[in-house]
């Protein structure tokens, strides 16, 4: 913009200064930092006669979203903050408002509150929020805190009853996006009755300003762009439409002049008038001039008149110094004006209909505009962080990559990521999801609570504890255990291990591998009346009063919900401490709140680290992030577009050594949150990666990549997969600590799948089905002394074979080569094989189970899981029985070599754990799924490796 003179800088012939004289206030419709900061801005002041400055959020999209000029604020925001885009960009807005009002402030003065304005804009999502925009405004109006503040509130339906509120608390206010005469109407009456408002509450009217701004250019965009259509069309009224253009957006503020004109004379506005009022202004916006056939000072010439505003942009302003012509022009022709309209009537160009579509299309268009310029913060804000956040890179086929972008922009439009960050359940079914949502703000909350998290930490590290023992399933134990394998012991700390298993033999292994008088208990659990933590808590709580006599209770600490049963379990039995979780959180998502900051806190590892680096992940996925640019949302688009639009419904985890565990906890995740009424991702942690060849069409593959120590053979994989157009998210963590950020963004990635695939990813109906079958058979036995009896359908050495009646009549041969031949026969393309193995999980097993699940793969083609129960009936268990019917599986059951009660029950742990297989049996065969179970007599590990052997030649 140039500040050059037609006739010096007295201002004489200046038309800018000219303007004054007719009543008419320049304001600049344009605001950026460095014209305030190089004296641009004040120079117009002085030497334009300007008055008022106004922003848009187009406008802050070309001042930020562009060029360096907030470069150095945004680096030193982020030193010392995390902060969302959405924060970062209001921080800088807010600093541009206030000293634009600074320089304005003089003319505020001298014009005796007049003019001397600066407009900011309250975010354009509100734009349909009556509530929101109140609140908005009155956060915006304190936070810039200048008397010469106004905040811009849209003219909708809703912004209208808005500008009556907060003007009867004393904003002031721009109301903007203004086209009709009715719209424009309606909110000078708000205006008024706002006033009024305040007046009947015996409070002061003056020292209140409001400008309505009425757009113009845009209107004479839409009608002669419709003239131009009808004309070359050859419409017969050619002639009386071409008369029209660039006519009609003028003869409109004109008329609308005339309304101003009328309530300002009338006694209702006198009264206001008398107390000191000052009326609302008409301030023409939109007056830069589009069409190149025009004037360029056409909306500004044609507007000139008593207590109006115009805001203009740049070009105009230099344009119209230079050429512009000052005089009265707003009342002249007003009836020419009125027969403008009445022949637009006449010839059918619905002005109407175009204002209501303006309306629209302005909201939509800021919305946009806000949407760039929260991307271009974003961008900027993860160029400056670096690797303090986990990268994300998705490659796609190009059909797939062309449905997730259009998913992630059908987000963006419809402001669903908002709606998500809002809580509002329409995202999903429209049921009670909204009420599972605390996990979005459990970190910022944890983060508030870190003193007596360290005080716990270190308390424990004080009282000498050689182990942390944590007792509990799913949710409560995943995480605890994804910090334990990939941080290990912390000198001068405890080791913390995690026992999830009913297996007697595992019970007791974990009881051997710690010293029960220096072991710290954690019982871990949610709704406090999960069967497993109960009956591990009642074993290890009667075998450490053996060791440290009455005062056991101060080994042992609570995590729970507040008023479980484990809370009151905890107070009766003297718990050193009881932490509690939150009950709008799952338990899946409970990793960041105390079921997984409690353990990791007593195991010395570094919890604000953690948090923080969590919270950036927060950030970075924030309400305010475009879905386009949003990571969390592109997980999740890139796993519900694959599955439900390409059938890749099976999402492989691949991650490097030293995380590897987070895959475990991921299967949680993503299983139980999205598997069920038949639909669902079902995730495969643990087979080993393998050549593009043996992978179907039915997968995903999302690679968790330790920058500083990828496993070169899991490069050369991943780079094959994407070779051969495979989809593979990679996820880069520059540090072990980042697994937290990990651990958030899936959560959003997995609610944003939840949503694409239309299911609740909040509830998990299947797994409270085997939960009640189970309870059914340890009622039974605890009333029989025995299990319910049940027979194999074949026995061949040391196997039994069971199976429901479906299954079994299509198992032919007794053999155990025939039977396990027939059953692996029913895998095709697409199908995934299922081993579930009830028995100990050590690291002998786990190889086995490993391996074998990788050879079924590489035999099959299809997707495999390796896993042990019940641990796993608290996680993928859901989606094998609610996923989709693909998984054919195979259940392992064993001998016990030795039992292990249950303090104060008939059962003991392996009648649980056999009842827990058969209750998972069953409801496996009830949901008609593909199940077969083996039993192993006698000695496991030979039973393990026949069998093992046996599947090999069956597949
Ligand atoms: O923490 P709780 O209530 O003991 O539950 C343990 C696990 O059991 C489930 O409720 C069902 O498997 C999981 O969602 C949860 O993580
Ligand atoms: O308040 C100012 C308006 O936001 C601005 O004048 C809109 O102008 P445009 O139609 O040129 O975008």
């Amino acid at each position: 913009m140039n500040v050059v003179h037609k006739t010096g800088a007295s201002g004489v012939g200046n038309p800018l200064q000219q303007l004054a004289q007719y009543g008419q206030s320049p304001w600049l419709d344009f605001i950026q930092r460095s014209y305030t900061e190089n004296g641009s801005l004040k120079k117009l002041v002085d030497e334009d006669g300007l008055k008022g400055v106004t922003s848009n959020p187009a406008i802050f999209e070309k001042a930020m979203g562009h060029g360096t000029d907030y470069d150095a604020q945004i680096k030193s925001l982020l030193a010392s903050s995390i902060l969302s885009p959405g924060e970062l960009y209001e921080t800088l807005a807010i600093d541009d408002i206030k000293a634009a009002t600074k320089v304005l402030y003089p003319v505020y003065e001298t014009t005796k509150g007049i003019d001397g304005y600066v407009s900011l804009e309250v975010s354009p999502y509100l734009a349909f929020d009556t509530e929101g925009t109140v609140e908005e405004a009155r956060r915006l109006w304190k936070a810039v805190g200048a008397k010469n503040l106004m905040i811009k509130i849209p003219g909708t339906k809703q912004g209208a009853p808005a500008v009556r509120t907060v003007i009867s608390e004393g904003l002031s206010i721009n109301v903007t996006l203004l086209f009709a005469l009715d719209a424009y109407k309606a909110v000078l009456e708000a205006y008024i009755a706002g006033l009024e408002d305040r007046l009947a509450k015996g409070e002061p009217v003056s020292g209140i300003a409001s400008v309505a701004s009425f757009f113009v250019s845009r209107i004479d965009g839409k009608i002669d762009g419709a003239i131009d259509k009808r004309v070359a069309a050859g419409d017969k009224d050619a002639d009386a439409l071409k008369a029209l253009r660039g006519k009609v957006a003028i003869a409109n503020a004109k008329v609308a002049y005339q309304h101003y004109l009328d309530v300002v004379a009338s006694p209702r506005w006198k009264k206001l008038a008398d107390a000191g009022a000052q009326p609302q202004r008409l301030l023409w916006a939109s007056t830069g001039t589009k069409d190149k056939a025009y004037s360029d000072v056409l909306y500004v010439d044609e507007l000139i008149g008593a207590d109006t505003v115009n805001t203009i942009p740049p070009a105009t302003f230099d344009a119209f110094r230079d050429h512009g012509t000052a005089s009265e022009t707003l009342t002249k022709d007003v009836d020419a004006a009125r027969t403008v309209l009445a022949e637009a009537e006449r010839l059918g160009l619905d002005l109407a209909g175009v204002t209501q579509t303006l309306v629209t299309e302005g909201c939509a268009s800021f919305e946009d505009a806000f949407d760039a310029l929260l991307g271009s913060v974003a961008a900027k804000q993860a160029a400056l962080l670096g690797d303090t956040l986990i990268s994300q890179t998705v490659d796609l086929p190009a059909d797939i990559e062309a449905a997730y972008k259009a998913e992630l922009d059908s987000w963006r439009k419809a402001g669903t990521v908002r709606k998500l960050w809002a809580k509002d359940a329409s995202v999903w079914t429209g049921k009670d999801e909204g009420k599972w949502l605390k996990w979005l703000d459990i970190v910022e909350d944890r983060l508030g609570d870190l003193s007596a998290l360290e005080a716990f930490q270190a308390e424990v590290k004080a009282r000498g504890f050689t182990d942390v023992l944590l007792l509990g399933m799913g949710g409560s134990s995943l995480g605890p255990e994804v910090f334990s394998e990939t941080f290990g012991q912390i000198s001068g700390f405890p080791k913390l291990h995690v026992l999830d298993s009913t297996d007697p033999q595992q019970v007791v292994s974990y009881e051997k591998a710690v010293d029960l008088s220096k072991t710290l208990f954690i019982v871990s659990s949610k709704s406090g009346g999960t069967l497993e933590p109960n009956i591990l808590k009642a074993y290890f709580y009667e075998a450490a009063k053996k060791v440290v006599g009455d005062k056991v209770g101060s080994h042992f600490v609570a995590v729970t919900d507040p008023g479980s049963h484990m809370e009151q379990v905890a107070k009766q039995d003297g718990f050193w401490k009881i932490f509690y979780g939150e009950k709008q959180i799952g338990g899946r998502y409970s990793v960041l709140s105390n079921f997984g900051i409690v353990p990791a806190a007593a195991a010395g590892y570094d919890v604000k680290g953690l948090l923080e680096s969590a919270q950036y992940g927060v950030k970075a996925s924030a309400a305010s992030v475009p879905a386009t640019l949003n990571p969390g949302v592109q997980l999740g688009a890139f796993m519900g577009v694959s599955a439900t639009k390409f059938g890749r419904d099976k999402v492989t985890i691949i991650a490097s050594h030293k995380i590897y565990d987070v895959g475990a906890w991921l299967e949680q995740l993503l299983a139980e949150s999205t598997g069920k009424i038949g639909k669902g991702v079902i995730p495969f942690d643990g087979e080993k990666t393998g050549e593009p060849s043996v992978y179907g069409s039915d997968r995903v593959f999302a690679y968790l990549r330790l920058n500083a120590d990828p496993c070169p053979k899991q490069e050369a994989h991943v780079k094959a997969l994407i070779a051969a157009g495979q989809p593979v998210v990679t996820i880069g963590l520059s540090d072990e600590k980042q697994i937290a950020q990990v651990f958030f963004q899936w959560e959003i990635a997995t609610a944003v799948a939840g949503s694409i695939l239309g299911i609740d990813p909040f509830d998990q109906p299947d797994v409270e089905a085997s939960k009640i079958e189970t309870r059914k058979l340890t009622d039974a036995y605890n009333q029989t002394g025995s299990l319910p009896a049940e027979s194999a359908f074949a026995t061949d050495g040391n196997f039994a074979f069971f199976a429901d009646a479906a299954n079994q009549s299509t198992l032919k041969g007794g053999d155990t080569a025939a039977i396990l031949k027939a059953h692996f026969d029913k895998v095709k393309a697409g199908d995934y094989v299922g081993i579930l193995a009830y028995i100990e999980r050590d690291q002998a097993t786990r190889d086995w189970i490993h391996t074998l699940q990788t050879q079924i793969r590489d035999a099959k083609k299809v997707a495999t899981a390796g896993q042990f129960g019940p641990r796993f009936l608290h996680s993928t268990g859901q989606d094998y029985k609610g996923g989709p019917n693909s998984g054919v599986f195979l259940q392992i059951t064993a001998d016990d070599i030795a039992d292990v009660a249950v303090p104060g029950e008939k059962y003991t742990f392996g009648v649980v754990k056999a009842a827990q297989a058969r209750g998972d049996f069953d409801v496996l065969a009830e949901r008609g799924r593909r199940a077969l179970r083996v039993h192993i007599k006698g000695d496991l590990k030979t039973g393990l490796d026949t069998l093992a052997k046996a599947i090999l030649a069956a597949v």
